[in-house]
């Protein structure tokens, strides 16, 4: 017999769901338009489907990326593809998204563009739906980038990045920029994940493991095995 009984990624992605949903109805009540940023990746995707199944007045609601890969949005790897695909579906459909990327052949050249697209968003953010990879990084600010500590410095609201272990040049909000939000989320599942959040919470070196840029500051943390 088939077992239906959610497992506890599934748990998580709901009880994730549930909490921003709670933080974009609370802004919501003093504020036209909220914004919610969420993060690319594999491990969004129950979440996405539980948020998108929520009964929110989404026409109200903008959402945008943490950051994205700088590829066309029909390339499999696109994080704009991935939230059209999984979230902005059924009622959360009305939503208004803003991507990440521009028809600009690099990130340098469109970050401009971008910028100005992300700045007109309703600051601040009601939730920011962090990922985190096993490096360390979370939205694309990775260890092994040279733009890194522009990132993680510049009150730019984006960085145009290029790192040697990932196949896409990227564009990411800047820690500043990820900073104008109450409430970040960190999702994460897996016991290698578990460790380097371990890690992370043991040190400061924010370079060495640049989640760390989002420990400080109150962060719900959904972890699953
Ligand atoms: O564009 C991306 O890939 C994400 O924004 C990135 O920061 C992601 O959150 C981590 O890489 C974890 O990815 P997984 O969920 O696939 O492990």
């Amino acid at each position: 017999m088939h077992d239906d009984t959610p497992n506890a990624r599934e748990c998580l992605a709901r009880q994730l769901a549930e909490a921003v949903a709670e933080a974009l109805r609370h802004d919501l009540e003093a504020r036209e338009r909220v914004l919610l940023v969420v993060s690319g990746g594999s491990t969004p995707v129950p979440f996405f489907r539980a948020l998108a199944a929520m009964d929110l007045p989404w026409s109200r609601i903008d959402v945008t990326l943490a950051d994205e890969r700088w590829v066309a949005e029909s390339a499999a790897d696109s994080n704009a593809r991935l939230v059209r695909r999984e979230l902005l579906q059924g009622k959360a459909a009305e939503a208004s998204f803003t991507p990440l990327t521009s028809d600009a052949q690099t990130p340098e050249e469109g970050a401009a563009e971008v910028a100005a697209r992300v700045a007109a968003l309703p600051w601040p953010a009601s939730a920011v739906a962090l990922g985190m990879g096993g490096d360390g990084h979370t939205a694309s600010l990775f260890p092994d980038s040279p733009e890194l500590a522009l990132a993680l410095s510049t009150a730019e609201p984006v960085v145009a990045v290029r790192t040697p272990s990932q196949p896409q040049p990227r564009i990411t909000l800047s820690a500043d920029r990820l900073h104008q939000c109450p409430r970040h989320f960190l999702h994460i599942t897996g016991e290698e994940k578990r460790v380097v959040l371990g890690r992370a919470l043991a040190g400061d070196d924010t370079r060495a493991l640049p989640v760390r840029a989002f420990l400080a500051s109150p962060l719900g943390i959904y972890w699953a095995p």
